[in-house]
């Protein structure tokens, strides 16, 4: 699977996944996998936009599930075509909700495919309404787990912690 830094790349047609993704957890897996699947049936690429380190591990320190490496591996895993990984920091953090927007227009976004809570842009001003306002938006309905409770990176960060083995359950190839 390709990886490219951001604004590298201009599509004709895309179907992208964003989010910071760390663990490429069932719910993760869902999102990605949705907008592979729609990408499919439309004949263009998907892609993954993608954050290096997960925004919460800078801004909060949270501890990073997947490095990079793996978190690519196993994106490609589910049959995306290209990566796009944007290295965050100080300044990219910096940029607005409608830079954000500008980039993602050079990908021809037939859909974007995120989690009802998605945000993006500096102090993460644009959230999904935003975002439906300039491109076709697929929000994915949480995905539980067994027990009924929402999959979250952050979830995942205590049970590794608390119960591996949970956590690993939640973490695998559904
Ligand atoms: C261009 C850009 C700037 C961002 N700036 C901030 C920020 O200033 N503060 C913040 O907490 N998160 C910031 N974020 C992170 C987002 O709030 C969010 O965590 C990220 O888009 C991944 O979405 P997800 O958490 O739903 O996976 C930014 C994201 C993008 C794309
Ligand atoms: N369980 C889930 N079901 C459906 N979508 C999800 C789920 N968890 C995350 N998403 C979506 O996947 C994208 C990436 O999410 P993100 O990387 O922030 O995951 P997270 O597990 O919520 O992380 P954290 O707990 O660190 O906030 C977002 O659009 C988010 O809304």
């Amino acid at each position: 699977m390709p990886v490219f830094a951001p604004r590298q790349l201009c599509l004709g047609a895309s179907v992208i996944a964003i989010g910071a993704f760390d663990g490429v957890h069932r719910g993760h897996q869902k999102v990605i996998g949705s907008a592979v699947a729609s990408a499919r049936q439309r004949g263009c690429p998907s892609l993954v936009y993608t954050f290096d380190v997960p925004p919460k591990a800078f801004f909060s320190g949270a501890r990073v599930i997947t490095p990079v490496e793996e978190k690519i591996r196993k994106i490609a895993g589910l049959g995306v075509a290209c990566a796009v990984v944007a290295p965050f920091d100080r300044d990219y953090a910096a940029r607005t909700a409608e830079d954000f927007m500008a980039e993602l227009a050079l990908l021809n976004p037939q859909e974007i495919w995120v989690g009802a809570d998605f945000r993006f842009g500096a102090k993460s001003a644009g959230d999904v309404t935003l975002l439906a306002s300039r491109f076709v938006v697929k929000v994915v309905d949480p995905v539980c787990c067994g027990r009924g409770e929402v999959i979250s990176s952050s979830r995942i960060r205590r049970l590794l912690h608390d119960d591996p083995a949970a956590a690993r359950q939640l973490l695998a190839h559904n």
